[in-house]
Formats: C-alpha cells, sequence, structure tokens
C-alpha cells in the first residue's frame, strides 16, 4: 500500500452507535430547495433542458439576473409541519435539505455572508424551523451543503497563482465558519451531505478536507459524512490511493443504483435519486420518464437488500408549496411502507442467492429474512434456495398475516405457491430460519 497522510482512517465500517442508527434508517427524503425554484427551469419564454438548480450555468440566464432572484425569494405557503408530517406519512426515516447549494444562496441567515436568506423578502430564517418540525416528527435532519459556492469572491475551481492561492486560503476558513455556525445553530442534526468537490482547488488540498472532517468530528462527536467530502493528498476521491472508502459511507450512488452487493465492497453506502430524470430543484416542466410508485419501492427495496440506504429527492415550488406529482407518489410509497416499512427498517443483506422474482431483505442481525416479490412467475411459484444449513421454520405473507406451506423440493430448494398472481404492489413474504437441516422439519409438505 502507498503510505498516506489524509487517506482512509478507517478499515471496514463504523460500529457506533450514530452509525448505526443511520444504517437502520434505510429510507431519507432528499429535498432541493432554492432561488433556482423562483425560474423553475424556464427563463424570457425559453425552457432550460439541465437540471432546475443549475439554471444559472445556462448560457441563456445572465448571471446578473439570476443574482437578483433572492430579492423576490418569499415562500409564504411554507408550512414546514406540512412538510413532516408528509415525509413521516411517506415512511421516511431522515431527512436532507439544501442549507446552500452551488448558488452560494443559503436558506439560514449566516454571519459570514450577506448571499442569504435574511436578505429576502421572507428574512427569517428557513432551516431552524424545518428541522424542528423534522425532529417532532421523528425524522433525523442531515445538511446539504456545497462546496462549490458561484457567489462568493474567494471561490476558485482552480489556484493557479498567488492571488488565487490567498483567495482559496480565504474561501476554505469561509467554509469552516459556516459549517461551524451550521452546527452551533442546529445542534441535532446527525451529518453533513456534502457536494460540489470535484474542482482541483478543492481535490488538490486533500489535507484541508482531511482536517476539516475531523473538526467537524470534534465539534460533533457522531456526525455522519459521506465519501464525497474528502480527497486524499494524490487527489484521490471517494476511494483513496489505496482504494480505501473515505468517509463514512458511499456517496457515489447519485441517479444510480449497485447492480449486486460485490458492487459495494462491504462498504455502507446510501443512492440519492430523482424522480424525473435528472432534476433535483423545482422544474415548472418534467420532460421525460417519472417515476413511479412500484419503481421507486423497487429502488428502496434493491438498495436495502444490497446493504445501503436510499434516499428520495423532492424539489419544493418558490411559495413552499410540492408539485402535485410528488404529493401523490409521497402518499403512495407511504401507503405501502405503512403495512410493509417493517421489511425496510433495519434491513441488511440476507446472504440468500438472488432470485429473478425479487429481493431478499434480513431484518440485521436476526433469523429473519424477508422476501419482497416485484416479479411473480407466470407458474405462480417463487423458488427458495436456503444457505447451507439453514432451515425455513415458517413462512408468513405480511398482507393479511397469512401462514403459507411451501413446498420442499429437496435439501435447501423450496417453492412457495402464490394463489394470487395479480397484485399491484410488490408482496411481502416473511421467512423464519434457523440454523440446521431442514430433513425432519415436519412444518412443510414433501415433495408430492
Ligand atoms: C454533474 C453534476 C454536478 C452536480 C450535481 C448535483 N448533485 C445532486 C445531488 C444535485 O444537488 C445536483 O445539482 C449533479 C450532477
Amino acid at each position: 500500500t502507498i503510505a498516506l497522510k489524509h487517506g482512509a482512517h478507517r478499515i471496514g465500517n463504523r460500529t457506533d452507535a450514530d452509525m448505526a442508527r443511520w444504517r437502520s434508517l434505510r429510507f431519507g427524503q432528499f429535498i432541493h430547495w432554492g432561488l433556482y425554484a423562483i425560474p423553475a427551469g424556464e427563463w424570457n419564454g425559453k425552457t432550460y433542458n439541465g437540471a432546475a438548480e443549475w439554471i444559472r450555468s445556462w448560457k441563456e440566464m445572465p448571471h446578473e439576473a439570476y443574482d437578483q432572484l433572492y430579492k423576490q425569494f418569499n415562500p409564504v405557503n411554507f408550512n414546514p409541519q406540512q412538510w413532516a408530517a408528509q415525509a413521516k406519512a411517506m415512511g421516511a426515516k431522515y431527512m436532507i435539505i439544501t442549507t446552500k447549494h452551488h448558488d452560494g444562496f443559503c436558506l439560514w441567515p449566516s454571519k459570514y455572508s450577506k448571499y442569504t436568506i435574511a436578505a429576502s423578502p421572507w428574512k427569517k430564517d428557513l432551516l431552524g424551523p424545518m428541522i424542528d418540525a423534522y425532529n417532532k416528527a421523528g425524522i433525523d435532519v442531515h445538511l446539504y451543503f456545497s462546496i462549490i459556492d458561484w457567489n462568493h469572491p474567494d471561490y476558485r475551481a482552480s489556484l493557479k497563482n498567488a492571488a488565487d492561492s490567498a483567495a482559496g486560503k480565504r474561501f476554505q476558513v469561509f467554509v469552516k465558519n459556516q459549517l461551524a455556525e451550521l452546527l452551533q445553530r442546529y445542534p441535532t442534526v446527525k451529518g453533513f451531505w456534502f457536494d460540489g468537490t470535484w474542482d482541483d482547488s478543492w481535490k488538490n488540498d486533500g489535507a484541508f478536507s482531511d482536517e476539516l472532517e475531523q473538526y467537524l468530528q470534534s465539534l460533533h462527536p457522531g456526525l455522519v459524512m459521506g465519501s464525497r467530502l474528502r480527497a486524499d493528498e494524490k487527489g484521490a476521491r471517494h476511494f483513496d490511493s489505496n482504494g480505501r472508502l473515505m468517509g463514512d459511507y458511499e456517496q457515489g450512488w447519485e441517479r444510480k443504483l449497485p447492480a449486486t452487493i460485490a458492487d459495494v465492497h462491504g462498504n455502507d453506502w446510501e443512492a440519492v435519486m430523482t424522480v424525473p430524470e435528472n432534476q433535483w430543484g423545482y422544474h415548472a416542466k418534467w420532460m421525460g420518464h417519472v417515476k413511479t410508485v412500484n419503481e421507486i419501492l423497487e429502488m428502496l427495496v434493491k438498495s436495502v437488500s444490497l446493504n445501503g440506504n436510499f434516499v428520495l429527492n423532492f424539489g419544493p415550488k418558490a411559495d413552499g408549496t410540492y408539485r402535485t406529482e410528488e404529493q401523490q407518489l409521497a402518499a403512495g410509497i407511504g401507503e405501502w411502507m405503512k403495512v410493509n416499512g417493517v421489511a425496510v427498517y433495519d434491513g441488511a443483506y440476507a446472504g440468500f442467492e438472488k432470485q429473478d422474482w425479487g429481493y431478499y431483505i434480513r431484518k440485521a442481525g436476526t433469523d429473519s429474512v424477508y422476501m419482497v416479490v416485484f416479479n411473480i412467475p407466470v407458474s405462480g411459484s417463487l423458488r427458495v434456495k436456503l444457505p447451507a444449513r439453514t432451515a425455513l421454520t415458517g413462512v408468513t405473507m405480511l398482507q393479511g398475516n397469512t401462514a403459507l406451506t411451501p413446498e420442499w423440493v429437496g435439501r435447501n430448494e423450496y417453492f412457495i405457491h402464490l394463489q394470487n398472481r395479480q397484485t399491484a404492489s410488490p408482496v411481502v413474504i416473511l421467512l423464519k430460519t434457523e440454523k440446521g437441516e431442514n430433513k425432519d422439519k415436519g412444518n412443510v409438505e414433501k415433495a408430492k
């Protein structure tokens, strides 16, 4: 291995209570909210085809025009209790809010910047009421923070000369101050979700990112921070130059999921997902495919079956309300989670051989394994292959709490025959297992 001062400081996953809590929550809500919701992907009668929160980089949007938008930001319909109730009903157990996106606009009245909510007609802090409402609803809050800051005069994408380096130093102090300020103002937050760390100015100062991470941990022990913050001293990101994950979980799964357990290399990880193809902030016109409840449920279940967390993004409008599609999606997901969330929360990789009908999720640390069925075969028979020396002692259909009698086809293989092949939602079956062979288990019928 290469000697590194600013690479991964830990081999393997964190085992402390704060990380165990993060891992147990499994399902989160991302919220992208800011000035970009005002143009909402449109300007001067033209539609921006990129992600709405990136409209400032569109050639049709003059920087000066964007940089005046804060004078209009006045979310008169903002209702944090309603936001939290919607998230709770959906079954989200944690929420990630954009405190400051790449445009540099702060949703809190930071004392280190003039470009904040205090300068808007709304004037008041938006983060405090949101964090309080979500915490009261039993939902943890993590803070999204963009290192890139298009508004700050000292931000440099790369450091080309002494003047750049001086500006870069001032900018690092600014970042450190804002992050400490956020922890001081919002002590109940459980982590930071960093973004905008791909520029050379950041990548080439692995020492700073390392010291910053340790500084934040010292201010707020137990803080959960993903792999996107750090670079090592050779500019390697997410994984250091020895291939070891930096940060507390792999944070690279943005709008994509791992295919198999091999893809996650035993690390904690989290996927963040948009409802349309690629919109985080509010865009008036969603183009292309909009994901359905069942598509989202499959991504959530697949993530948990591969030992990961899944975070679904919402983009509130400038007035503080949610678009109908997002409200309906949240409600539909919540319907299923109300009955079946038990298979998601505290879920983990089961260690069973993957079958075509769907996913196995082990209730962490127990002998209970859930089958979440998305693809009922035309035969109606679900094949179950248990790991060696694992006996099946019970099978229950969650809906209606109905005991099922599988057909034993020899050794560790069974068929579960579903009577009803029509279903509008994923079917959840609970398998009770224990160590041992299956030869004399009277609980299942012998192959005819
Ligand atoms: C190329 C690219 C840069 C930044 C992003 C940001 N990360 C997401 C979590 C959103 O915040 C998006 O604006 C996405 C793609």
